[in-house]
């Protein structure tokens, strides 16, 4: 007999079960007694809102219910789970922050470990072994460590400079290569030399198979984890084998980079980076293997946290420039005015440009890479206010709601810097970039990632106009501003997580200042001989 229909039937079964289990549930939860969740839309028996889950706009679809019913806090239900969205900062930094201690879990998702992603630090729950390596990571990308990554980033993005003197066309291309390669170059001093490289390709690869099993209802082996035993050559089996593929290149993503950078020591050739800071440390003072590994999980998740987000905020960097000629003109004259037009900007000049830095603002404000950051998970049961939410409950922050209250951002749909100014001219103090999330879990790249937005901006706009591409009657084409949601964890019902992504049809020209690009590649080529960094 043909083994798929013992199979289909198996997994019918499975279906009811899971039906008549959250039947079950739901009549026995002991909710009215408690309180009750949040307002929202209203839910279909037993699907819940299933059908209502926002997959595009979704920062924009909480704020309108949020508006629609008149709350904070929407509250929305799946077949197998319960959501709250905070739409309001106060709240979030009510819950997120001063509540942290039952707010700041991840949901527990089976499939992540089978596909190696239990070693990121991002899906974590908040164990000790979480608190262990977000421990590391303060360690090393606090504010003030995290400025020895300073001549990475600014190497990085003079080479996006050079790559965009010789073909503009292609800077979406140069904006993938200058954030993937940063984080390689910072976690392993691993040079990338163009999106085919094999690292980047099984990254790549890793997160596009891994993505779809992990959001809830991705696959069954998340509801009945015995499930993972069928063998992948099973016909039906297909999660079993996107598992398989899945976790291979996870090992691959992991394995290229340390390979490299372990023969590039041997060989007296590499350059210093996270992972070669620690063999440096073990070899001289010694350190534990759980050290090791945790050096490892954290280098590979840095990949996995810091490349789309940067490539996302980059993106949106274009098209505000480009749908924003006035605003990128000023805050050219303010570089011009601080480096007068005679050197590149870099790290040192940031203070001096206060326009540019609320460029920098606007830009983390007007689309934020994770709209609705990733997902909480509540450890234990809470009230708040006259609501409950029980153990378990999904939390997200809406950024994007937050980033466009009108009543914090007066016209939030317009990209204006000037909304970061005090009357008497000076840059105010809401300089907390929300799109880097709330509390325990807050991105723990973040004054990496601000360097990075920073000197990408700076070095570009120094460099470049921004404008729109011209057809061949020279008219403008209109920018392409589709903000376009594609998930890491995100999809079809439930967002796990949700990645926003800009690309606009800019055209990039060349300023006067773009002789400088070229005197830098002779330095940099000079020293590069020597010690791998511009002198
Ligand atoms: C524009 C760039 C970036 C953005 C917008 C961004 C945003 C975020 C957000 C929203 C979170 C989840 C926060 C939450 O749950 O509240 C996060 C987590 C994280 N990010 Fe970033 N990130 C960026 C770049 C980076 C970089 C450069 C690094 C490392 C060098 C990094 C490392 C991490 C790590 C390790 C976590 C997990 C923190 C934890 O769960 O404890 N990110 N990021």
């Amino acid at each position: 007999m043909d083994i798929a229909i013992p199979l289909a039937l198996c997994l019918l079964i499975l279906g009811l079960s899971v039906v008549v289990s959250k039947l079950i549930q739901q009549f026995l939860r002991p909710r009215k007694s408690q309180g009750r969740y949040p307002p929202g839309p209203k839910p279909l028996p037993l699907i819940g809102n299933t059908l209502d889950v926002p997959v595009k706009g979704v920062g924009e679809k909480y704020l309108e219910w949020g508006r629609r019913y008149n709350t904070d806090l929407v509250h929305i239900s799946t077949l197998s789970d319960h959501i709250v969205v905070i739409n309001k900062r106060e709240v979030a930094e009510e819950l997120l922050e001063k509540h942290a201690a039952k707010y700041s879990g991840r949901p527990d998702i089976p499939v992540l470990k089978l596909i190696g992603w239990d070693c990121n630090v991002a899906l974590m729950d908040n164990g000790q072994e979480w608190r262990n390596h977000r421990r590391i990571c303060q360690q090393h990308f606090n504010k003030q460590a995290a400025q020895s990554f300073q001549d990475i980033q600014l190497n990085k993005a003079r080479k996006m400079l050079q790559s965009l003197l010789s073909s503009p066309e292609n800077y979406s291309l140069y904006s993938n290569m200058f954030s993937t390669s940063i984080s390689m170059a910072m976690m392993y001093g691993y040079e990338v030399e163009s999106l085919d490289d094999p690292a980047v390709k099984a990254a790549n690869k890793s997160i596009e198979v891994g993505s779809p099993l992990t959001i809830p209802g991705g696959t069954l082996i998340n509801v009945f984890p015995f499930l993972r035993h069928i063998p992948g050559w099973v016909p039906g089996a297909v999660s079993q084998r996107q598992v398989a593929l899945g976790a291979f290149m996870t090992r691959e993503m992991q394995r290229i980079p340390l390979e490299d950078l372990k023969k590039r020591m041997a060989e007296g050739k590499a350059s210093p980076s996270f992972v070669s800071n620690f063999f440096e440390k073990k070899n001289t003072v010694g350190a534990s293997d759980e050290e090791e590994s945790m050096t490892y999980n954290i280098a590979h998740t840095v990949y996995a946290a810091a490349s789309d987000t940067t490539i996302s905020a980059t993106g949106t960097f274009f098209y505000c420039m480009a749908a924003n000629p006035a605003v990128q003109k000023k805050a050219q004259e303010e570089i011009d005015r601080i480096t007068g037009g005679s050197q590149l900007p870099d790290f040192s000049d940031r203070e001096a440009m206060p326009y540019l830095e609320a460029v920098y603002r606007e830009v983390m404000r007007y689309r934020p890479p994770l709209p609705l950051t990733v997902s909480r998970s509540l450890s234990e049961d809470d009230h708040y206010r006259d609501y409950f939410f029980p153990k378990g409950t999904l939390i997200f922050a809406n950024i994007w709601g937050m980033t466009h209250d009108e009543d914090v951002y007066p016209e939030p749909d317009v990209f204006k810097p000037e909304r970061f100014f005090n009357v008497d001219g000076k840059l105010n103090d809401n300089d907390r970039i929300m799109a880097f999330g709330f509390g325990r879990r807050i991105c723990a790249g973040q004054h990496i990632a601000s360097s990075t937005m920073w000197i990408i901006i700076a070095s570009i706009l120094a460099s470049f106009n921004i404008s729109n591409a011209k057809d061949e009657f020279g008219n403008d084409i209109p920018l392409n501003d589709e903000y376009d949601d594609f998930g890491l964890l995100a999809q079809e019902n439930d967002e796990m997580l949700d990645l926003a992504k800009v690309e606009c049809s800019a055209k990039i020209d060349r300023r006067g200042t773009v002789e400088l690009i070229a005197s830098w590649v002779a330095v940099y080529m000079e020293a590069k001989g020597s010690n791998n960094r511009i002198a």
